[in-house]
Protein backbone atom coordinates (compact mmCIF):
# COMPACT_ATOMS: atom_id res chain seq x y z
CA UNK A 1 0.00 0.00 0.00
CA UNK A 2 2.68 2.20 0.94
CA UNK A 3 5.05 1.44 -2.13
CA UNK A 4 2.27 1.73 -4.55
CA UNK A 5 1.00 5.19 -2.69
CA UNK A 6 4.45 6.51 -3.26
CA UNK A 7 4.90 5.83 -6.99
CA UNK A 8 1.83 7.27 -7.79
CA UNK A 9 2.89 10.90 -5.72
CA UNK A 10 5.91 11.67 -7.87
CA UNK A 11 7.30 14.59 -5.47
CA UNK A 12 7.67 12.36 -2.79
CA UNK A 13 11.50 10.96 -2.84
CA UNK A 14 12.40 7.62 -2.12
CA UNK A 15 15.46 8.42 -0.63
CA UNK A 16 13.62 11.68 1.78
CA UNK A 17 16.04 12.06 4.58
CA UNK A 18 15.42 15.05 6.98
CA UNK A 19 18.06 15.90 9.48
CA UNK A 20 16.81 16.39 12.86
CA UNK A 21 18.48 19.76 13.50
CA UNK A 22 18.66 19.17 17.12
CA UNK A 23 20.06 15.99 17.83
CA UNK A 24 22.87 13.68 15.98
CA UNK A 25 20.46 11.28 15.37
CA UNK A 26 18.63 11.18 11.19
CA UNK A 27 15.09 9.93 11.33
CA UNK A 28 14.12 9.19 7.97
CA UNK A 29 10.62 9.52 6.70
CA UNK A 30 10.59 6.24 5.68
CA UNK A 31 10.77 5.20 9.71
CA UNK A 32 7.62 7.36 10.50
CA UNK A 33 5.51 7.66 7.29
CA UNK A 34 4.81 11.22 8.44
CA UNK A 35 5.46 13.09 5.51
CA UNK A 36 3.44 11.87 2.33
CA UNK A 37 4.14 14.95 -0.52
CA UNK A 38 7.41 16.48 0.11
CA UNK A 39 8.62 20.25 -1.20
CA UNK A 40 11.91 18.67 -1.52
CA UNK A 41 14.79 19.27 0.42
CA UNK A 42 15.98 21.95 -1.24
CA UNK A 43 12.80 24.05 -0.16
CA UNK A 44 12.79 22.19 3.04
CA UNK A 45 14.76 24.47 5.18
CA UNK A 46 15.07 28.05 3.12
CA UNK A 47 13.84 30.58 4.85
CA UNK A 48 11.40 32.69 3.26
CA UNK A 49 11.37 36.78 3.35
CA UNK A 50 11.70 38.29 6.63
CA UNK A 51 8.16 38.18 8.28
CA UNK A 52 7.12 37.15 11.25
CA UNK A 53 7.52 33.63 10.65
CA UNK A 54 11.16 33.71 8.81
CA UNK A 55 12.77 30.69 9.26
CA UNK A 56 9.98 28.39 10.46
CA UNK A 57 9.65 25.08 9.03
CA UNK A 58 6.21 23.86 9.08
CA UNK A 59 4.70 20.88 7.38
CA UNK A 60 1.21 20.98 6.52
CA UNK A 61 -1.87 18.08 6.88
CA UNK A 62 -2.73 16.89 4.13
CA UNK A 63 -6.38 17.63 4.17
CA UNK A 64 -5.75 21.48 4.19
CA UNK A 65 -5.30 22.63 0.39
CA UNK A 66 -1.46 23.68 -1.16
CA UNK A 67 -1.61 24.27 -5.05
CA UNK A 68 1.98 23.21 -4.98
CA UNK A 69 1.35 19.86 -3.40
CA UNK A 70 -1.62 17.30 -3.53
CA UNK A 71 -4.42 17.42 -1.10
CA UNK A 72 -5.04 13.47 -0.94
CA UNK A 73 -7.07 13.95 3.04
CA UNK A 74 -5.69 10.47 2.94
CA UNK A 75 -7.87 9.04 1.25
CA UNK A 76 -8.14 6.88 -1.95
CA UNK A 77 -10.89 9.28 -3.43
CA UNK A 78 -8.07 12.04 -3.80
CA UNK A 79 -5.07 9.81 -4.52
CA UNK A 80 -4.36 12.09 -7.71
CA UNK A 81 -5.75 15.58 -6.44
CA UNK A 82 -4.10 18.86 -6.31
CA UNK A 83 -6.10 22.07 -5.28
CA UNK A 84 -5.88 25.13 -7.20
CA UNK A 85 -5.78 27.34 -4.71
CA UNK A 86 -3.93 27.45 -1.21
CA UNK A 87 -5.81 27.83 2.00
CA UNK A 88 -5.75 30.53 3.62
CA UNK A 89 -3.54 29.40 6.26
CA UNK A 90 -1.24 28.38 3.83
CA UNK A 91 -1.50 32.04 2.25
CA UNK A 92 -0.80 33.09 5.96
CA UNK A 93 2.27 31.00 6.41
CA UNK A 94 3.66 31.99 3.19
CA UNK A 95 3.62 35.73 3.59
CA UNK A 96 4.65 35.35 7.18
CA UNK A 97 7.77 33.69 5.65
CA UNK A 98 7.38 30.05 6.70
CA UNK A 99 8.88 27.59 4.45
CA UNK A 100 6.40 24.76 3.80
CA UNK A 101 8.65 21.30 4.29
CA UNK A 102 5.77 19.06 2.95
CA UNK A 103 2.38 17.25 4.03
CA UNK A 104 1.56 15.27 6.62
CA UNK A 105 -0.17 12.18 6.95
CA UNK A 106 -3.38 11.90 8.71
CA UNK A 107 -6.44 9.63 9.35
CA UNK A 108 -8.72 9.90 6.09
CA UNK A 109 -10.63 13.26 6.30
CA UNK A 110 -9.37 13.20 9.72
CA UNK A 111 -11.70 10.45 11.05
CA UNK A 112 -9.72 8.53 13.31
CA UNK A 113 -7.41 8.79 16.77
CA UNK A 114 -4.29 6.87 15.90
CA UNK A 115 -3.80 7.71 12.20
CA UNK A 116 -3.99 3.99 11.12
CA UNK A 117 -7.17 4.89 8.50
CA UNK A 118 -4.44 6.25 5.85
CA UNK A 119 -4.30 5.45 2.27
CA UNK A 120 -0.64 6.44 2.93
CA UNK A 121 -0.19 3.73 5.85
CA UNK A 122 -0.11 4.28 9.73
CA UNK A 123 2.62 6.91 11.20
CA UNK A 124 5.06 5.38 13.56
CA UNK A 125 5.83 7.35 16.54
CA UNK A 126 9.21 8.80 16.65
CA UNK A 127 9.60 8.37 20.48
CA UNK A 128 9.64 4.49 19.41
CA UNK A 129 13.20 4.95 17.32
CA UNK A 130 16.47 4.00 18.75
CA UNK A 131 19.09 5.47 15.99
CA UNK A 132 16.36 5.95 13.62
CA UNK A 133 15.25 2.09 13.60
CA UNK A 134 11.52 1.38 15.22
CA UNK A 135 12.45 -0.83 18.63
CA UNK A 136 8.74 -0.30 19.58
CA UNK A 137 6.21 0.93 16.96
CA UNK A 138 3.37 2.84 18.50
CA UNK A 139 0.75 4.95 17.21
CA UNK A 140 1.59 8.78 17.07
CA UNK A 141 -1.77 9.53 17.84
CA UNK A 142 -4.69 10.80 15.02
CA UNK A 143 -5.83 12.47 13.13
CA UNK A 144 -3.23 14.43 13.23
CA UNK A 145 -0.55 12.00 13.40
CA UNK A 146 1.92 13.29 10.57
CA UNK A 147 2.09 16.39 12.25
CA UNK A 148 2.90 15.35 15.58
CA UNK A 149 5.29 12.78 14.12
CA UNK A 150 7.11 15.22 11.67
CA UNK A 151 7.82 17.89 15.07
CA UNK A 152 8.83 15.21 17.28
CA UNK A 153 11.40 14.04 14.71
CA UNK A 154 12.92 17.11 14.20
CA UNK A 155 11.80 17.35 10.69
CA UNK A 156 10.32 20.61 11.05
CA UNK A 157 9.70 23.42 13.82
CA UNK A 158 5.89 23.34 13.94
CA UNK A 159 3.18 21.65 12.06
CA UNK A 160 -0.11 22.29 11.09
CA UNK A 161 -3.38 19.99 11.98
CA UNK A 162 -6.85 19.80 12.32
CA UNK A 163 -8.62 18.96 15.59
CA UNK A 164 -12.40 18.25 15.39
CA UNK A 165 -12.45 15.90 18.61
CA UNK A 166 -9.10 15.70 19.64
CA UNK A 167 -6.82 15.50 16.60
CA UNK A 168 -4.20 17.93 17.62
CA UNK A 169 -4.28 17.27 21.13
CA UNK A 170 -4.06 13.43 21.17
CA UNK A 171 -1.15 13.27 19.07
CA UNK A 172 0.91 16.15 20.85
CA UNK A 173 0.06 14.04 24.20
CA UNK A 174 1.26 10.44 22.70
CA UNK A 175 4.47 12.41 20.49
CA UNK A 176 5.44 14.45 23.21
CA UNK A 177 4.92 17.67 22.00
CA UNK A 178 3.05 20.63 22.11
CA UNK A 179 -0.58 20.69 20.30
CA UNK A 180 -2.69 23.81 20.46
CA UNK A 181 -6.31 23.51 19.21
CA UNK A 182 -7.66 27.06 18.94
CA UNK A 183 -10.71 28.84 19.93
CA UNK A 184 -13.72 27.70 16.93
CA UNK A 185 -13.59 30.24 14.67
CA UNK A 186 -10.44 32.33 15.33
CA UNK A 187 -8.48 30.16 12.36
CA UNK A 188 -9.71 30.18 9.19
CA UNK A 189 -11.10 27.35 7.63
CA UNK A 190 -11.13 28.51 4.06
CA UNK A 191 -9.64 25.80 2.24
CA UNK A 192 -9.46 23.08 4.81
CA UNK A 193 -11.54 20.03 3.99
CA UNK A 194 -14.59 19.77 5.88
CA UNK A 195 -15.30 16.78 7.90
CA UNK A 196 -17.64 18.18 10.84
CA UNK A 197 -17.81 22.31 10.15
CA UNK A 198 -19.35 22.78 13.52
CA UNK A 199 -16.39 21.16 15.38
CA UNK A 200 -13.60 21.81 12.43
CA UNK A 201 -10.50 23.89 14.14
CA UNK A 202 -6.66 24.37 12.15
CA UNK A 203 -4.40 24.01 14.91
CA UNK A 204 -0.50 23.91 15.59
CA UNK A 205 1.58 21.73 16.99
CA UNK A 206 5.82 22.36 17.93
CA UNK A 207 8.09 21.23 20.21
CA UNK A 208 7.65 24.47 22.65
CA UNK A 209 5.04 26.85 23.45
CA UNK A 210 6.32 29.56 22.14
CA UNK A 211 6.66 28.39 18.42
CA UNK A 212 3.10 27.23 18.83
CA UNK A 213 2.22 31.73 19.98
CA UNK A 214 4.48 32.11 16.91
CA UNK A 215 2.94 30.47 14.05
CA UNK A 216 -0.71 30.44 16.18
CA UNK A 217 -0.69 33.91 16.10
CA UNK A 218 1.04 34.50 12.85
CA UNK A 219 -2.39 32.27 10.95
CA UNK A 220 -5.37 33.83 13.85
CA UNK A 221 -6.86 36.49 11.45
CA UNK A 222 -10.10 37.07 10.28
CA UNK A 223 -11.20 35.86 6.78
CA UNK A 224 -14.37 37.41 5.30
CA UNK A 225 -14.39 33.76 3.11
CA UNK A 226 -15.10 31.50 6.27
CA UNK A 227 -18.27 32.37 7.31
CA UNK A 228 -18.01 30.87 10.48
CA UNK A 229 -15.20 32.90 11.09
CA UNK A 230 -15.58 34.97 14.47
CA UNK A 231 -16.10 39.07 13.51
CA UNK A 232 -13.06 41.41 14.51
CA UNK A 233 -15.43 42.69 17.20
CA UNK A 234 -16.12 39.61 19.23
CA UNK A 235 -12.56 38.57 18.69
CA UNK A 236 -11.25 42.28 20.01
CA UNK A 237 -13.62 41.98 23.64
CA UNK A 238 -12.60 38.12 24.19
CA UNK A 239 -8.74 39.21 23.44
CA UNK A 240 -9.26 42.24 25.69
CA UNK A 241 -10.35 40.44 28.68
CA UNK A 242 -7.98 37.93 28.07
CA UNK A 243 -5.27 39.97 28.35
CA UNK A 244 -6.55 41.72 31.04
CA UNK A 245 -6.51 38.62 33.02
CA UNK A 246 -3.44 36.96 31.43
CA UNK A 247 -1.38 40.16 32.69
CA UNK A 248 -1.72 39.17 36.06
CA UNK A 249 0.44 35.78 34.98
CA UNK A 250 4.31 35.39 35.42
CA UNK A 251 6.82 32.34 35.19
CA UNK A 252 7.02 32.97 38.71
CA UNK A 253 4.03 34.53 40.28
CA UNK A 254 1.04 32.57 39.28
CA UNK A 255 -1.13 34.40 42.20
CA UNK A 256 -4.59 35.47 41.01
CA UNK A 257 -4.78 32.20 38.92
CA UNK A 258 -7.29 29.72 39.77
CA UNK A 259 -7.56 26.05 38.09
CA UNK A 260 -10.29 23.96 37.92
CA UNK A 261 -10.25 20.41 37.91
CA UNK A 262 -13.23 18.44 36.38
CA UNK A 263 -13.80 15.75 38.94
CA UNK A 264 -15.14 14.10 36.15
CA UNK A 265 -12.29 13.46 33.93
CA UNK A 266 -11.18 10.49 35.92
CA UNK A 267 -12.92 7.38 33.93
CA UNK A 268 -11.95 3.77 34.85
CA UNK A 269 -9.42 3.53 32.00
CA UNK A 270 -6.93 6.25 33.35
CA UNK A 271 -3.66 4.93 33.62
CA UNK A 272 -2.56 5.50 36.97
CA UNK A 273 0.84 6.77 35.32
CA UNK A 274 -1.64 9.82 34.09
CA UNK A 275 -3.02 10.70 37.54
CA UNK A 276 0.48 10.98 38.95
CA UNK A 277 1.59 13.39 36.08
CA UNK A 278 -1.24 15.48 36.38
CA UNK A 279 -0.99 15.44 40.64
CA UNK A 280 2.97 16.49 39.88
CA UNK A 281 1.81 19.09 37.50
CA UNK A 282 -0.94 20.72 39.53
CA UNK A 283 1.53 20.84 42.93
CA UNK A 284 4.11 22.89 40.58
CA UNK A 285 1.57 25.24 39.86
CA UNK A 286 0.46 25.46 44.03
CA UNK A 287 3.62 26.43 44.55
CA UNK A 288 3.94 29.04 42.23
CA UNK A 289 0.83 30.81 43.79
CA UNK A 290 -1.93 29.31 41.95
CA UNK A 291 -5.31 28.33 43.76
CA UNK A 292 -6.35 24.25 42.30
CA UNK A 293 -10.26 24.06 43.03
CA UNK A 294 -12.44 20.73 42.13
CA UNK A 295 -14.72 21.47 39.72
CA UNK A 296 -17.62 19.48 38.11
CA UNK A 297 -18.70 19.50 34.32
CA UNK A 298 -21.30 17.14 34.59
CA UNK A 299 -22.51 16.08 31.48
CA UNK A 300 -18.93 14.91 30.76
CA UNK A 301 -19.84 11.35 30.45
CA UNK A 302 -22.61 12.02 27.34
CA UNK A 303 -19.97 14.17 25.34
CA UNK A 304 -18.25 11.39 23.27
CA UNK A 305 -21.56 9.61 22.24
CA UNK A 306 -22.56 12.92 21.42
CA UNK A 307 -19.57 14.49 19.32
CA UNK A 308 -19.87 11.30 17.32
CA UNK A 309 -23.36 11.59 16.43
CA UNK A 310 -22.67 15.34 15.40
CA UNK A 311 -19.33 14.68 13.81
CA UNK A 312 -20.71 11.71 11.73
CA UNK A 313 -23.96 13.19 10.55
CA UNK A 314 -22.11 16.52 9.27
CA UNK A 315 -19.24 14.03 7.71
CA UNK A 316 -21.90 12.49 5.94
CA UNK A 317 -23.40 15.33 4.41
CA UNK A 318 -20.18 17.01 3.63
CA UNK A 319 -18.72 13.79 2.01
CA UNK A 320 -21.70 13.77 -0.71
CA UNK A 321 -19.38 15.49 -2.99
CA UNK A 322 -17.16 12.79 -3.51
CA UNK A 323 -19.02 11.04 -6.22
CA UNK A 324 -16.65 10.50 -8.70
CA UNK A 325 -18.36 12.65 -11.21
CA UNK A 326 -16.92 16.76 -10.56
CA UNK A 327 -13.14 16.06 -9.10
CA UNK A 328 -11.80 12.81 -7.49
CA UNK A 329 -11.78 9.06 -8.00
CA UNK A 330 -13.96 7.25 -10.50
CA UNK A 331 -15.16 4.33 -11.04
CA UNK A 332 -17.06 3.03 -13.99
CA UNK A 333 -19.71 0.48 -12.98
CA UNK A 334 -19.14 -3.11 -14.92
CA UNK A 335 -20.54 -3.71 -17.87
CA UNK A 336 -24.44 -5.01 -17.35
CA UNK A 337 -24.44 -3.43 -13.83
CA UNK A 338 -28.98 -3.35 -13.55
CA UNK A 339 -28.66 0.42 -11.69
CA UNK A 340 -29.02 3.38 -13.82
CA UNK A 341 -25.37 4.88 -14.92
CA UNK A 342 -25.17 7.62 -12.63
CA UNK A 343 -26.36 6.29 -9.62
CA UNK A 344 -23.92 3.23 -10.31
CA UNK A 345 -21.10 5.71 -10.78
CA UNK A 346 -21.86 7.05 -7.18
CA UNK A 347 -21.86 3.86 -5.60
CA UNK A 348 -18.86 2.47 -7.21
CA UNK A 349 -16.46 5.32 -7.14
CA UNK A 350 -17.65 5.68 -3.33
CA UNK A 351 -17.20 2.17 -2.52
CA UNK A 352 -13.42 1.74 -3.93
CA UNK A 353 -12.87 5.46 -2.80
CA UNK A 354 -13.55 5.44 0.71
CA UNK A 355 -11.96 3.43 3.65
CA UNK A 356 -13.64 1.82 6.01
CA UNK A 357 -13.77 4.29 8.81
CA UNK A 358 -15.17 6.60 6.96
CA UNK A 359 -18.25 4.45 5.38
CA UNK A 360 -18.67 3.85 9.06
CA UNK A 361 -19.26 7.13 10.18
CA UNK A 362 -21.35 8.27 6.55
CA UNK A 363 -23.61 5.68 7.32
CA UNK A 364 -23.56 6.11 11.02
CA UNK A 365 -24.17 9.98 10.30
CA UNK A 366 -26.66 9.68 7.24
CA UNK A 367 -28.66 7.12 10.04
CA UNK A 368 -28.34 9.67 12.68
CA UNK A 369 -29.96 12.46 10.12
CA UNK A 370 -33.14 9.94 8.47
CA UNK A 371 -36.36 10.75 9.75
CA UNK A 372 -36.62 8.06 11.73
CA UNK A 373 -33.33 8.49 14.00
CA UNK A 374 -33.47 12.53 14.13
CA UNK A 375 -34.88 13.36 17.28
CA UNK A 376 -33.46 10.46 19.01
CA UNK A 377 -30.07 11.11 17.59
CA UNK A 378 -28.87 14.31 16.00
CA UNK A 379 -31.21 16.52 18.30
CA UNK A 380 -30.37 14.61 21.61
CA UNK A 381 -26.28 15.04 20.83
CA UNK A 382 -27.34 19.45 20.02
CA UNK A 383 -28.78 19.09 23.57
CA UNK A 384 -25.91 17.70 24.95
CA UNK A 385 -23.76 19.51 22.98
CA UNK A 386 -25.66 22.88 25.18
CA UNK A 387 -25.61 21.31 28.49
CA UNK A 388 -21.86 20.61 27.94
CA UNK A 389 -21.32 24.31 27.06
CA UNK A 390 -23.77 25.37 30.04
CA UNK A 391 -21.38 23.32 32.08
CA UNK A 392 -18.06 25.42 31.42
CA UNK A 393 -19.66 28.66 31.29
CA UNK A 394 -20.97 27.71 35.03
CA UNK A 395 -17.25 27.16 36.20
CA UNK A 396 -15.01 29.50 33.96
CA UNK A 397 -14.51 33.24 35.03
CA UNK A 398 -16.52 35.97 33.71
CA UNK A 399 -16.70 39.88 33.83
CA UNK A 400 -19.68 39.66 35.94
CA UNK A 401 -18.19 36.86 37.96
CA UNK A 402 -15.78 40.14 39.82
CA UNK A 403 -17.11 40.27 43.33
CA UNK A 404 -15.96 43.15 45.79
CA UNK A 405 -15.59 41.35 49.27
CA UNK A 406 -16.93 43.15 51.74
CA UNK A 407 -14.86 42.75 55.12
CA UNK A 408 -11.59 43.71 52.82
CA UNK A 409 -12.78 45.45 49.99
CA UNK A 410 -10.47 43.95 47.77
CA UNK A 411 -11.75 42.13 44.14
CA UNK A 412 -11.74 38.24 43.87
CA UNK A 413 -13.36 36.19 41.49
CA UNK A 414 -16.01 33.29 41.68
CA UNK A 415 -15.54 30.71 39.15
CA UNK A 416 -11.86 29.20 37.69
CA UNK A 417 -9.24 30.83 34.32
CA UNK A 418 -8.52 27.46 33.44
CA UNK A 419 -9.33 23.99 33.55
CA UNK A 420 -6.51 21.55 33.80
CA UNK A 421 -7.29 17.48 32.89
CA UNK A 422 -5.50 14.93 31.26
CA UNK A 423 -4.67 15.39 27.72
CA UNK A 424 -5.35 11.44 27.05
CA UNK A 425 -6.52 8.36 29.24
CA UNK A 426 -3.18 6.64 28.67
CA UNK A 427 0.66 6.59 26.99
CA UNK A 428 0.63 5.60 23.30
CA UNK A 429 -0.91 2.49 22.18
CA UNK A 430 1.00 0.11 20.37
CA UNK A 431 0.24 -0.11 16.59
CA UNK A 432 -1.31 -3.20 14.78
CA UNK A 433 1.49 -4.86 12.90
CA UNK A 434 -0.17 -5.26 9.86
CA UNK A 435 -2.00 -2.15 8.11
CA UNK A 436 -5.71 -1.99 9.30
CA UNK A 437 -5.03 -5.15 11.20
CA UNK A 438 -7.02 -4.97 15.16
CA UNK A 439 -4.98 -4.96 18.10
CA UNK A 440 -6.83 -4.58 21.41
CA UNK A 441 -6.64 -0.30 20.99
CA UNK A 442 -6.95 0.21 17.43
CA UNK A 443 -9.23 -2.05 16.11
CA UNK A 444 -12.23 -1.99 18.30
CA UNK A 445 -14.41 0.57 19.98
CA UNK A 446 -11.25 1.37 22.37
CA UNK A 447 -9.94 3.80 19.47
CA UNK A 448 -12.89 6.11 19.88
CA UNK A 449 -12.66 5.95 23.58
CA UNK A 450 -8.94 7.56 23.21
CA UNK A 451 -10.94 10.54 22.82
CA UNK A 452 -12.78 10.93 25.80
CA UNK A 453 -10.44 13.66 27.31
CA UNK A 454 -10.78 16.02 24.03
CA UNK A 455 -13.90 15.98 22.96
CA UNK A 456 -15.65 17.99 25.76
CA UNK A 457 -13.61 21.35 24.42
CA UNK A 458 -14.07 20.42 20.83
CA UNK A 459 -18.04 20.52 21.63
CA UNK A 460 -18.01 23.79 23.53
CA UNK A 461 -15.73 25.77 20.82
CA UNK A 462 -12.92 26.47 23.85
CA UNK A 463 -8.91 26.79 23.17
CA UNK A 464 -7.18 23.45 24.85
CA UNK A 465 -3.29 23.09 24.59
CA UNK A 466 -1.87 19.55 25.07
CA UNK A 467 1.71 19.98 26.84
CA UNK A 468 4.03 17.49 27.51
CA UNK A 469 4.43 16.62 31.15
CA UNK A 470 6.37 13.45 32.20
CA UNK A 471 5.87 10.48 31.01
CA UNK A 472 4.24 6.86 32.19
CA UNK A 473 5.94 4.10 33.49
CA UNK A 474 6.59 2.87 30.02
CA UNK A 475 8.84 6.09 29.42
CA UNK A 476 6.68 7.15 26.56
CA UNK A 477 5.06 10.50 26.97
CA UNK A 478 2.33 11.96 28.71
CA UNK A 479 0.21 15.21 28.29
CA UNK A 480 -2.00 17.40 30.26
CA UNK A 481 -4.31 19.82 28.30
CA UNK A 482 -5.32 23.18 29.58
CA UNK A 483 -8.44 24.67 28.80
CA UNK A 484 -10.08 28.15 28.42
CA UNK A 485 -13.30 30.19 27.99
CA UNK A 486 -13.81 31.06 24.37
CA UNK A 487 -11.16 33.50 22.97
CA UNK A 488 -8.91 33.16 25.75
CA UNK A 489 -6.21 31.15 23.66
CA UNK A 490 -3.32 33.73 25.09
CA UNK A 491 -4.47 32.16 28.40
CA UNK A 492 -3.85 28.81 28.02
CA UNK A 493 -0.61 28.79 26.32
CA UNK A 494 0.61 31.46 29.25
CA UNK A 495 -0.30 28.72 31.29
CA UNK A 496 0.77 25.96 29.09
CA UNK A 497 4.39 27.96 29.15
CA UNK A 498 4.49 27.57 32.92
CA UNK A 499 3.86 23.94 32.79
CA UNK A 500 6.76 23.85 30.54
CA UNK A 501 9.01 26.09 32.74
CA UNK A 502 8.15 23.61 35.83
CA UNK A 503 9.20 20.47 33.35
CA UNK A 504 12.49 21.68 32.46
CA UNK A 505 12.61 22.07 36.24
CA UNK A 506 12.96 26.12 35.54
CA UNK A 507 12.54 29.22 38.10
N1 LIG B 1 -10.77 14.57 13.93
C1 LIG B 1 -10.60 14.37 15.21
O1 LIG B 1 -10.51 15.30 15.99
C2 LIG B 1 -10.41 13.00 15.60
C3 LIG B 1 -11.44 12.25 16.28
N2 LIG B 1 -10.72 11.21 16.97
C4 LIG B 1 -12.40 11.62 15.30
O2 LIG B 1 -12.11 10.54 14.86
O3 LIG B 1 -13.41 12.16 14.98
Amino acid sequence: MFARSRSQCPRLSGSLHFVRRSASTQISNAAVNAIVSSAGSEGAFATRGSGPLAGVTVAVKDNICTKSLPTTCSSRILENFTSPFDATVVSLLSTGGAAIVGKANCDEFGMGSLNVHSVHGPVVNPVGLQDGVPVERRSAGGSSGGSAAAVAAGFCDAALGTDTGGSVRLPASYCGVVGLKPSYGIISRWGVVSFADSLDCVGVLAKDVSTVRRVHNAIAKYDERDPTAAPPHVRALASQLCMQRAAEITATDLKGLRIGVPRDYFPKELQPSVIESLQKTLDQLRARGATVVPVTLPSTPYALSAYYVISSAEASSNLARYDGVEYGLRVEPPPGANLNKTANVYAHSRTRGFGEEVKRRILLGTYALSADAFENYFLQAQRVRNLIKADFNRVFWAPNALKVDASTNATRTEGVDVIIHPSAIRTAPPLPDAQHGASAETGSLDAYVQDVMTVPASLAGLPALSVPAGSGSDAWPIGVSVVGQWGFDEMVLKVGEVIESCQAGGP
